[in-house]
């Protein structure tokens, strides 16, 4: 794919400290304490209702912690935090169906960023998801995958230091989602930014992750830290057949099925898989 020559800054990290959160009489969230460190894939997996779109909500500003604090690269967040950009699972509600794709995509840098500056922005956040060419099109006259693409387009024309992505690939087929966990690997590398993604799907998370943060059951806390040691670039065959890639996938399965004892913790308190 084309190189970009467009300024970036570094990545960011996120510490989060302590976070709780209480809607009423339900403790979603007892205590998160963890890493997600800069210019690294972290996947978040637990079981449903462990409050992850709420630890996402509360890491974008979207809402507050009962308790705790999230560090933005050493900084407490107080609202949306600048350089972070968000794709959601659902692309049919994100995107809006009357604008066309470049639209959509110039939406978010609407206001504080001239017209040249924004067309510029969009064609190359189209390039960077291949769909360069696409810019007239209405979200409604693509295919699913294509419309998510559009969505991560979006998120990267803001330029982001950190992209959170909730259960982005959830609403596509299993071929395009394998597609999308490339393009996401591909663009993540060449744009070094931090990710930090949701998803219930435990191959996705061991394929896509330098490090796994297993939720436990409400009110959660963290399980476990699994750091995955599997080479870059990933192949969404050959990888998958590596003994690092089964072992992991096993584990972090036992761990959601309460069937695992944690692993024993390295010094950094992070587990190195299959090394
Ligand atoms: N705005 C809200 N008001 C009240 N309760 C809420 C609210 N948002 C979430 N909850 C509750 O908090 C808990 C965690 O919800 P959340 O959606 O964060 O979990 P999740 O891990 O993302 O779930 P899933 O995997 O099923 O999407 C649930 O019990 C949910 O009902």
């Amino acid at each position: 794919m084309t190189e970009h020559t467009t300024e970036r800054t570094a990545p960011a990290s996120l510490e989060l400290e302590a976070i709780s959160k209480v809607y009423g009489v339900t403790r979603a969230i007892d205590e998160i304490n963890a890493q997600v460190p800069a210019g690294e894939v972290t996947v978040i997996v637990g079981p449903s209702g462990a409050g992850k779109t709420t630890l996402l909500r509360i890491i974008s500003g979207l809402d507050t912690p009962t308790t705790g604090r999230v560090l933005f690269d050493g900084s407490p967040i107080k609202g949306v935090p600048d350089g972070l950009a968000m794709v959601f699972q659902d692309y049919s509600r994100s995107l809006f169906p009357w604008m066309r794709v470049e639209d959509n995509v110039a939406f978010p840098l609407r206001r504080g960023v001239e017209k040249a500056e924004r067309r510029r922005r969009v064609l190359e956040a189209l390039q960077a998801v291949g769909l360069e060419g696409k810019e007239r099109l209405y979200p409604w006259q693509m295919s699913g995958g294509m419309q998510q693409r559009v969505a991560i387009a979006r998120a990267l024309a803001c330029h982001p230091r950190l992209l959170v992505m909730d259960e982005p690939y959830a609403s596509v087929d299993a071929q395009t989602r394998a597609e999308l966990e490339d393009l996401l690997l591909e663009i993540q590398t060449r744009l070094n930014v931090t990710v930090l993604v949701v998803t219930h799907d435990i191959d996705e998370s061991v394929y896509l992750a330098d490090n796994i943060i297993v939720m436990s059951k409400a009110p959660s806390t963290v399980q476990e830290v699994i750091r995955v040691g599997l080479a870059r670039p990933r192949d969404q065959i050959a990888t998958k057949e590596e003994p690092e890639f089964v072992h992991a996938r096993a584990h972090v399965l036992r761990l959601l099925r309460g069937e695992a004892e944690p692993e024993a913790a390295t010094p950094d308190d992070t587990l190195e898989v299959g090394v």
